[in-house]
C-alpha cells in the first residue's frame, strides 16, 4: 500500500495519561499528521482512569507535541481530533459509554467502522480489555479492528501463552500488532536492505567468511523510576528477549521469497528455531550477567534506586554468546550484550569477516592488519561504516585502514520518520512486517526461560561493575575464550574517517 493510502481510522488509546503516550504516541501521530499521513478522516480517543474531559486533554496533547517539536504548525486543527473518557478498563460499564462515543465519531468522521486499539497499559490488562472489547462490541464493525500491544508481551512462555490464548478469543493473530519499537528503527530496517539489495554482501553472508558477530546496546540512564517493574525483569526480560534476539534473527534468517510480512516472518521463524538450544548445565557458558554499582560523581548503585530490593539478584547488564545449528551459521558465534549505565548510548552491530588466507602486506611496527568489518550504526547515529585495508601512501608493501561511511544525517535525518511514528502507521495500513507475531515471540521466550530459570537458582556476585562503566570482566571474557574481543564503541564512530 502506498503511504498516501492509510484509511480512515478511529484509534482508542488506553493509558492515554501515562508516559508512553505523552513522550511517544502523541508527537508520533503529530508528525504522520504533518507529513499528510492521517487523512481528514481520523479521531483519536483517549482513555484513563483521571477524570480529564476534552479540553484537557487536547492541552495535555498539545503539550506533548511542542516538548517533542520546534515545528507547531496546524497544531489546534491536529488536537481538535482527539476527544478524552474517563474510563476503568476493569469496569464493564465504562465500555458501553466508549462504544457510543466510537460509534458517534465514526460517523462523524466517516472512518468506515476501521478502530486500532491501542493498549499503552501495564500488561496485566491486555486481556481483560481485549475480552471487553468484543463482549462489549467495539470490535462490532464494518471495518477492521486490530489490537497494538506494548511489551513485555508475557514474564515468561507460560505467561505469554496464557496472555496470547486470552487475547485471541476476541482478535485474530492477522490483527494482533505486537509492538518492538527496534523494529521501527531506521536502520534496523535496513538490515534486510543491507543484506538482500546488495550483491556485495549476500555471497559473504555465511560462515565461510563471517567470523563473529557483535551486537551491543548500551545505555548511560540507570533504571530511572522503573525499579518496580524492572525488578521483575532485569535485563535478559527487559531487552534480550526482544530487542536484542529480534536483531538476531534479522540478521541470521536465510533471504525471504518477498519482503510481504507472512515470508519474512517464515524465516525469521526459521532462524530463532535454528538457535541451539541452552540447558541449565550451559547457560553459564554461553550467557553472563552484570549488575552496576555505585559510580563516580555520586551515581548510585541499582540496590541503592528507587523500589529495588537492596540485595536484588537483578541484573542491569547481559553479555551472551548465540550459536546457529544451522548449515549457514555453524561455527559463527553471534555476541550479544546489553547494560544500562554504560559509558555511552549507542546501539551498534559488527559484523565481523574472516582473515585473508595470506598476508603479503605489513602494517607498522608489527600491528596485525585489521580484519574487514561491516558496522551497522542503529543509534544514536545512523549509518554504515565499512572497515577495510588500503595501501598506505608512500609504502609500498604496507597497509593502513580505512573508512567507507554512509551516514543518514542532513536533510535524510530530518525526515527519518521516529521508530514510534512508523509502526503506528504501519499499524494502520495493516502491515504487520515490523511487528513480532505470536511464533517469534514463543520461541524467543523458550530460549530465554532457561536463562532466567539457570540465574533465579543462583545467587549473583553483584554489584560486579560500578556505573559508568563498560560492564563486568566476564563480559570480556565470554568473548576471550573464543578468541575475539568487543571491537570498542567509541572506535567504530560513523563520522570517524581514517
Ligand atoms: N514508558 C515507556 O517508555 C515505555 C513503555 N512501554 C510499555 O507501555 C505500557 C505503558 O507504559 P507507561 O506509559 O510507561 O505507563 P504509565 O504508568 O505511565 O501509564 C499507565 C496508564 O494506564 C492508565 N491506567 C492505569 N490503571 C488503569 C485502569 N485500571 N483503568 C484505566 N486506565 C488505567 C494510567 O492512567 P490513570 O492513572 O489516569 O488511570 C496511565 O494512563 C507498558 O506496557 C510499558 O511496559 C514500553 C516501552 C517503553
Ligand atoms: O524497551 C526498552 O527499551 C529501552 C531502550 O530503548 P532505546 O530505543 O532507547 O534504545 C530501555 O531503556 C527500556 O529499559 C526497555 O524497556
Amino acid at each position: 500500500m502506498k503511504q498516501s493510502e492509510t484509511p480512515s481510522a478511529l484509534t482508542i488509546l488506553f493509558g492515554a495519561t501515562g508516559d508512553l503516550a505523552k513522550r511517544k504516541l502523541y508527537p508520533s501521530l503529530y508528525r504522520l499528521y504533518r507529513k499528510g499521513h492521517l487523512s481528514s478522516g481520523f479521531a483519536v480517543i483517549g482513555t484513563a482512569r483521571r477524570e480529564w474531559d476534552n479540553d484537557i486533554f487536547r492541552e495535555h496533547v498539545k503539550k506533548s507535541v511542542m516538548e517533542s517539536t520546534a515545528v507547531q504548525e496546524q497544531i489546534d486543527e491536529f488536537i481538535s481530533h482527539f476527544y478524552y473518557l474517563p474510563h476503568d478498563v476493569s469496569d464493564s460499564d465504562s465500555y458501553v459509554a466508549l462504544r457510543t462515543l466510537a460509534n458517534d465519531l465514526d460517523n462523524k468522521y466517516a472512518l468506515g467502522g476501521n478502530r486500532l486499539f491501542y493498549l499503552a497499559m501495564a500488561p496485566e490488562f491486555f486481556g481483560t480489555i481485549a475480552d471487553h472489547l468484543k463482549e462489549d462490541g467495539l470490535t462490532d464493525t464494518e471495518g477492521f479492528g486490530r489490537l497494538v500491544i506494548e511489551k513485555p508481551f508475557g514474564h515468561d512462555l507460560p505467561s505469554a501463552q496464557e496472555l496470547n490464548e486470552q487475547i485471541r478469543r476476541s482478535f485474530d493473530e492477522k490483527d494482533i500488532y505486537r509492538i518492538d519499537h527496534y523494529l521501527g528503527k531506521e536502520m534496523v530496517q535496513n538490515i534486510e536492505a543491507i543484506r538482500f539489495a546488495n550483491a556485495l554482501f549476500e555471497p559473504l553472508w555465511n560462515n565461510r567468511y563471517i567470523s563473529n558477530i557483535q551486537i551491543t546496546s548500551s545505555e548511560t540512564l540507570g533504571v530511572e523510576e522503573r525499579g518496580g517493574y524492572y525488578e521483575t525483569s532485569g535485563a535478559l526480560k527487559d531487552m534480550v528477549q526482544n530487542h536484542m534476539l529480534q536483531m538476531v534473527s534479522l540478521l541470521a534468517m536465510e533471504p525471504p521469497i518477498s519482503l510481504q510480512d507472512d515470508d519474512i516472518r517464515r524465516e525469521k521463524v526459521r532462524a530463532f528455531r535454528s538457535m541451539r538450544p541452552l540447558t541449565l548445565e550451559t547457560v553459564n557458558d554461553y550467557f553472563v550477567r552484570g549488575q552496576y554499582g555505585p559510580g563516580e560523581d555520586g551515581m548510585l548503585g541499582y540496590r541503592e534506586e528507587l523500589n529495588v530490593n537492596p540485595e536484588s539478584n537483578t541484573e542491569t547488564y547481559v553479555a551472551g554468546k548465540v550459536m546457529f545449528d544451522n548449515f549457514r551459521w555453524a561455527g559463527v558465534p553471534f555476541y550479544i550484550r546489553t547494560g544500562k549505565r554504560m559509558p555511552l548510548k549507542s546501539t551498534k552491530i559488527v559484523v565481523q569477516f574472516k582473515d585473508i588466507p595470506m598476508n603479503l602486506y605489513y602494517r607498522p611496527d608489527d600491528q596485525e592488519m585489521e580484519p574487514n568489518l561491516l558496522v551497522i550504526h542503529i543509534q544514536p547515529e545512523e549509518g554504515i561504516t565499512l572497515h577495510l585495508n588500503a595501501k598506505r601512501a608512500g609504502h609500498q608493501l604496507q597497509t593502513t585502514p580505512v573508512k567507507l561511511s554512509y551516514a543518514n544525517s542532513g536533510v535524510d535525518v530530518m525526515n527519518t520518520p521516529e521508530a514510534y511514528e512508523k509502526l503506528i502507521h504501519d499499524a494502520m495500513r495493516g502491515d504487520s512486517t515490523n511487528f513480532t507475531h505470536w511464533d517469534e515471540v514463543a520461541l524467543s521466550w523458550s530460549f530465554v526461560d532457561v536463562i532466567a530459570e539457570a540465574w533465579r537458582n543462583e545467587k549473583a556476585a553483584f554489584p560486579n561493575y560500578p556505573a559508568g562503566t563498560k560492564g563486568p570482566k566476564a563480559s570480556d571474557e565470554l568473548l576471550e575464550k573464543d578468541g575475539f574481543f568487543w571491537w570498542p564503541m567509541n572506535m567504530l564512530d560513523v563520522n570517524i574517517c581514517n
